[in-house]
């Protein structure tokens, strides 16, 4: 297998979102959990996206896994590396977007690195190195107040630069606008300056075109969703990847028992869990009870188990901002975003005991935490949910999933992801 892409995503549902933009842009994709074992067998194809659980844990992990991620798909010839970031930047002063990013662009030889998060289609826009999520700067968005990685500047070069070893500059819409070779002669020239990082600016859909053509001239470059289409674009404009239909056939329906679970605090999703009531059961965990020891996981399998045979059922930890700070000024941020993902882990793990095959998750680290525990090597990618979300199919055995980033999805986003997972 010679690969034109070889992807590294900092969370799974990330990944997901970023296999669901390669597939539509025509590249044959496969998700793996981690780095794949040496005999997992994976289909022909053009792109893997290499899953990690990598965008809040200590910089030193991030760096070796991503290295660990690289080493394995350069092996398999990879033309061009593209980390995978959030769109919203999430990410803390201490890393790891900057860490990873110096580190895989001097690991390939690389003077400097082309960064952008930009996704028109979702309205991430990034004007003049200033993140926009929707109409608002990213400091004034919702994430201001994410439960893992709080975004208080909306300014790219300043976050990048904080987390970086290497200098940061910016490519502007003015040269963006005016072509891919323009853009590749702005890196040039900030490398001569000694910078090793640039934020992209990118506000209308074919801004990514130009990204995607001058990223291709180096062989590292870190992004979202944009990135990683207007790379694809540029690999079937180039002839190096020949356009396939999205896979049609992904095995035939499953059927049995399905659940939901969200761990994300994100808006969309409160919106989500609060309209699922209409469609389904859905029990809400008390994360103090949870972090004070008591069985709360095993009661909510317990409510599901009695449930699940009428139809599908949702679990749900997440909360508002200020019942989230307070759990966290009670607990500890990390200490309560870790029990809490291990306590969806271990509900996932009862209710695939329990004969479930067709399972949401709403929320990056969460889905991170269940996929792990569940032991899934590698996804095939199917049709999209909504905008940033494919369902799944395990390549190892039958079984669906959809992870949701916890931003994206529409109203009624769990009862369209089980539509497609008959
Ligand atoms: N009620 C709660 N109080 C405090 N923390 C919570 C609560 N519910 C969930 N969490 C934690 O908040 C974090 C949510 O992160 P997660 O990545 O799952 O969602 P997200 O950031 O919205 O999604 P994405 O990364 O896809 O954008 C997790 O660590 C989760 O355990
Ligand atoms: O880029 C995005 O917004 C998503 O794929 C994601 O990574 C959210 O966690």
């Amino acid at each position: 297998m010679t690969l034109a892409l070889g992807c590294i995503a900092d969370d799974y549902t990330g990944a997901s979102d970023l296999a669901n933009t390669l597939t539509k842009a025509g590249l044959r994709t496969v998700q793996t959990i981690g780095v794949p074992a040496a005999d997992l067998r994976l289909p022909e194809v053009d792109a893997v996206v290499v899953s990690l659980k990598s965008r809040s844990i200590p910089a030193e992990e991030a760096v070796a896994r991503s290295r660990e991620a690289a080493a394995w798909l350069n092996a398999r010839g990879a033309g061009h590396l593209l980390f995978k970031v959030c769109s919203t930047f999430d990410s803390t002063d201490a890393g790891n977007i900057g860490p990873v990013t110096d580190a895989l662009r001097t690991d390939a030889g690389e003077a400097i690195a082309l960064v952008t998060p930009a996704f028109p289609e979702t309205a991430r826009t990034v004007y003049l190195g200033h993140l926009f999520v929707g109409a608002v700067p990213l400091a004034e968005s919702p994430l201001k107040d994410h439960p893992l990685n709080p975004m208080r500047d909306s300014n790219l070069v300043r976050v990048l630069a904080r987390q970086s070893r290497a200098e940061v500059g910016l490519i502007d819409l003015a040269t963006v606008a005016r072509g891919g070779q323009a853009v590749s002669e702005r890196l040039d020239a900030l490398a001569r300056e000694g910078k090793g990082a640039a934020i992209a600016d990118a506000v209308l859909d074919p801004d990514l075109t130009v990204l995607g053509e001058a990223a291709l001239t180096r062989k590292v470059s870190t992004g979202a969703s944009g990135l990683g289409l207007g790379l694809a674009r540029a690999l079937v404009s180039t002839g190096r990847v020949t356009p396939a239909a999205a896979e049609s056939d992904l095995g035939g329906p499953i059927g049995g028992p399905a659940a939901c679970l969200a761990g994300s605090c994100s808006q969309a999703t409160l919106g989500q869990i609060a309209r699922a009531e209409a469609a389904m059961p859905v029990r809400r965990l008390d994360p103090a009870r949870l972090l004070a020891g008591e069985d709360e996981a095993g009661a909510a399998l317990a409510w599901a188990m009695e449930r699940i045979g009428d139809g599908p059922v949702l679990i749900a930890s997440s909360a508002g901002p200020d019942d989230v700070a307070a759990v966290q000024a009670r607990f500890g941020r990390d200490q309560a975003g870790h029990t809490i993902e291990a306590a969806m882990a271990r509900i996932a793990e009862g209710l695939v005991a329990n004969g479930v095959r067709r399972l949401v998750v709403a929320g990056g680290e969460t889905s991170g935490a269940v996929v792990d525990r569940l032991g899934l090597p590698a996804f095939r990618v199917g049709p999209e949910i909504a905008a940033g979300v494919p369902v799944l199919r395990t390549t190892d055995r039958d079984m669906w999933l959809a992870l949701k980033s916890g931003n994206f999805g529409g109203p009624d986003f769990f009862a369209d992801a089980l539509r497609l997972m008959p």
